[in-house]
């Protein structure tokens, strides 16, 4: 079957905002005006058709990434089809590793802004990720008829504190309750939406007298940098020559895919305005997979190849996202890179070694399943029942294996104990917390060997929370849960020279195990490392590996307190053996014994999770503000003013950060915002490790 849309004519975009600046709203009526969503659904009354899952409509924030595909044509009708790929990203702090692996799979991103709000603490958060993967990005200024709506200030943001190149494309017609709509820098138009039919149509007129000069300027500058693109255009340029409509498109794309310019548009979603401009725009600027660089994988030798976006190509895929769903079980997202795959083919998982096959694929149209017998280079669908896939492993063709760039995900940092109310639950819990950690690499499950008692683990309160929440829901498992309890790290801050010895002599055959090792504390996040130092066969090489091994198992266990030990170099360099005697095991347990003993003598310490946290309040509340940060052992970064009040940036280990939330509302009637980002490990002070330690045993 040939392809329907072809290649260059695809565009997959996420669409990034802070909470509640309309990311929702906005992909809504994109869906509506697309034609898919018939009826449009407000977030308020819980109906939005993005946020599919019911604790996603209570809380009315959108917690999963889901992918939507949709067409558009223009608002003209003035494209051949353009196949559209909704990529959702969440707004939430707790959900930052969300959006990493959406980034990971989308070629460009709209951004949402609030008018009133401008730039918030998570715009900038998702913004720096963006900047690491490259993603080219466009900014449409919404919420224009809200009171105290700026456009301007909203440029000026743009440019300032997210430190890019903003170039508005168009103009706010008024702004707040006269917001009208908005001129067309480019076509030298004013568009206003119909009111009677929710937008779906427009007039387009002159511009009004009274923006002509404001907007004869603005124009200028967006003809400027259109010009950058190329000496082709900047001659013509210079020369004093009018670019064409699309001359200047085709600048500004170049510019924005080579992320050298940032458009801005504006409307408001809510009231139904702007929204198609901003699909005209999606086409017009941002890369189709063809225009992005190619991405990079590892052969089985270690070489690095390409895999080009072409149907003719291997197959190659990105799984980014596991859900589960109640109706058709385990759905697994993927972005296939290149080549074509078909429903019934069996495909190779080289980070888990295993073919499967992929069963029904289906697209996912908001709410509905399409089912579809093939994917092609540079689009995105679901494969339903795929067992061992978890999010960022590759999917390849088996007889061109490749291994895709790895998505990294942060360990956890925070873990609560979840106890089945009754004995049914028991172990229901346990299949729905595996499936769970299946679909979100940043959540964890484990069980305490002293207690019995299961700990799940994830990146912050609310993280969790909605874990629970859906064990309850999805599958119907009533759990206890206790308090939530940070997850320490431990690590020593001097070398030591230890030796450990495992002597056994009984009647029969014994148990002789005898290593030195050199132990060096590393960088925070530098991991561990094992190297292999013996010379002249003093510790035989088969045992070598259970040396590590016994290293490893012990640091998983802690020796303070039971939490992991991390950031270690080991050097195994002398040792000895016995003919009979020695074992794989009994070098697991001197190695282990050497470890434990070169620990307590290194100067160890408990390391602490530290957030960023950016706290938005107004002016009369911030004396208070920062004394609480103080109270919670938080150090104040720096200060700045912005549009909704005072901005305070902080650092604050995260054991201090339980109950936030409730806190600050109190502390400021609710009109003060936070945002917090997991930042590092650092040294717990004595006081606090010494009550870690403690209620450890
Ligand atoms: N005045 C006004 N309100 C809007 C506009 N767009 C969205 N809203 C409202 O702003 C609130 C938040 O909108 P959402 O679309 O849920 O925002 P979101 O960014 O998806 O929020 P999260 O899912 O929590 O990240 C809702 O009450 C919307 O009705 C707009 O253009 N103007």
């Amino acid at each position: 079957m040939a392809r329907k849309t072809p290649i260059e004519r695809y565009r997959n975009i996420g669409i990034m905002a802070h909470i509640d600046a309309g990311k929702t709203t906005v992909t809504e009526r994109i869906l509506f005006y697309t034609g898919i969503s018939h009826k449009m659904g407000e977030v308020h009354e819980g109906a939005a058709v993005m946020d599919w899952m019911e604790q996603e409509q209570e809380r009315g924030i959108t917690i999963t990434s889901a992918a939507t595909t949709t067409f558009w044509r223009g608002m003209d009708q003035q494209y051949p089809e353009t196949r559209i790929n909704i990529i959702d990203t969440p707004g939430h702090v707790d959900f930052t590793i969300e959006v990493e692996r959406s980034l990971r799979v989308l070629d460009g991103a709209v951004c949402v802004l609030d008018a009133n709000a401008g730039v918030e603490p998570q715009t900038e958060t998702v913004w720096r990720q963006a900047n690491r993967y490259g993603v080219p990005r466009m900014v449409f200024v919404n919420k224009m008829d809200k009171m105290g709506a700026d456009f301007f200030r909203c440029v000026d943001m743009v440019k300032e504190r997210l430190g890019c190149n903003a170039v508005p494309v168009q103009l706010p017609i008024g702004a707040e309750d006269n917001f009208a709509g908005v001129v067309d820098l480019i076509r030298q138009k004013a568009i206003y939406w119909n009111e009677s039919d929710m937008g779906a149509t427009y007039e387009e007129v002159e511009i009004p007298g009274e923006l002509a000069d404001q907007a004869a300027s603005y124009r200028e500058a967006l003809v400027e940098a259109a010009a950058e693109a190329s000496e082709e255009l900047m001659d013509k340029y210079i020369g004093g020559e009018e670019l064409s409509v699309e001359e200047i498109n085709h600048g500004l794309r170049v510019q924005t895919i080579a992320n050298e310019v940032v458009p801005v548009l504006c409307g408001s979603a809510f009231k139904n305005k702007g929204v198609q401009a901003v699909l005209d725009a999606v086409v017009e600027y941002m890369p189709s997979p063809v225009e992005v660089p190619a991405i990079e994988g590892e052969l089985d030798d270690g070489s690095v190849v390409t895999r080009d976006p072409d149907d003719e190509a291997p197959f190659a895929a990105l799984a980014f996202k596991i859900a589960t769903d109640p109706y058709v079980g385990t759905l697994t997202f993927f972005r296939v890179y290149s080549g074509v795959v078909k429903s019934g083919d069996t495909v190779f998982n080289p980070v888990k070694g295993k073919k499967e096959r992929l069963g029904r694929i289906v697209q996912m149209h908001s709410k509905e399943r399409k089912e579809i017998d093939e994917v092609r280079a540079g689009d995105i669908a679901a494969a339903i029942g795929l067992k061992e896939v978890t999010t960022g492993d590759t999917l390849c063709d088996n007889a061109n294996r490749v291994m895709l760039e790895r998505m990294e995900f942060p360990d956890p940092v925070i873990s609560v104990a979840v106890e089945p109310k009754t004995k049914s639950d028991q172990e229901k819990m346990g299949i729905a917390l595996g499936k769970l950690a299946q679909e979100d690499p940043s959540f964890q499950v484990r069980t305490d060997e002293e207690s019995g008692q299961t700990i799940i683990s994830g990146m912050g309160e609310l993280h969790l929370e909605i874990i629970v929440d859906r064990l309850k829901r999805e599958f119907k498992v009533e759990a206890n849960v206790g308090e939530p309890q940070v997850a320490y790290r431990e690590a020593i801050r001097k070398p030591v020279e230890v030796e450990g010895k495992f002597v056994r002599q009984s009647g029969g055959r014994g148990q002789y195990g005898h290593v030195w090792i050199r132990m060096r504390p590393r960088e925070r996040g530098e991991g561990y490392e094992f190297n292999n130092k013996i010379v002249g066969g003093v510790v035989p090489k088969e045992y070598i590996p259970s040396v590590d091994k016994g290293i490893q198992e012990q640091m998983e266990n802690g020796v303070l307190a039971g939490f992991p030990v991390v950031d270690l170099e080991v050097e195994l360099f002398d040792g000895s053996y016995h003919d009979v005697d020695s074992s794989e095991m009994a070098f697991k347990i001197a190695g282990s014994m050497a470890f434990k003993d070169g620990f307590m003598q290194g100067d160890p310490v408990l390391l602490e999770p530290m957030m960023k946290v950016e706290v938005t309040t107004p002016e009369e509340f911030m004396g208070d503000v920062m004394g609480d940060v103080n109270r919670r052992r938080g150090t104040v970064q720096g200060m700045e003013d912005g549009p909704a009040g005072k901005i305070i940036r902080a650092e604050v280990p995260l054991k201090e950060m339980f109950g936030y939330a409730t806190d600050l509302r109190s502390a400021t009637q609710g009109r003060a915002a936070y945002s917090m980002e997991f930042d590092g490990y650092a040294e717990a002070p004595n006081s606090i490790a010494e009550e870690v330690i403690k209620k450890a045993g």
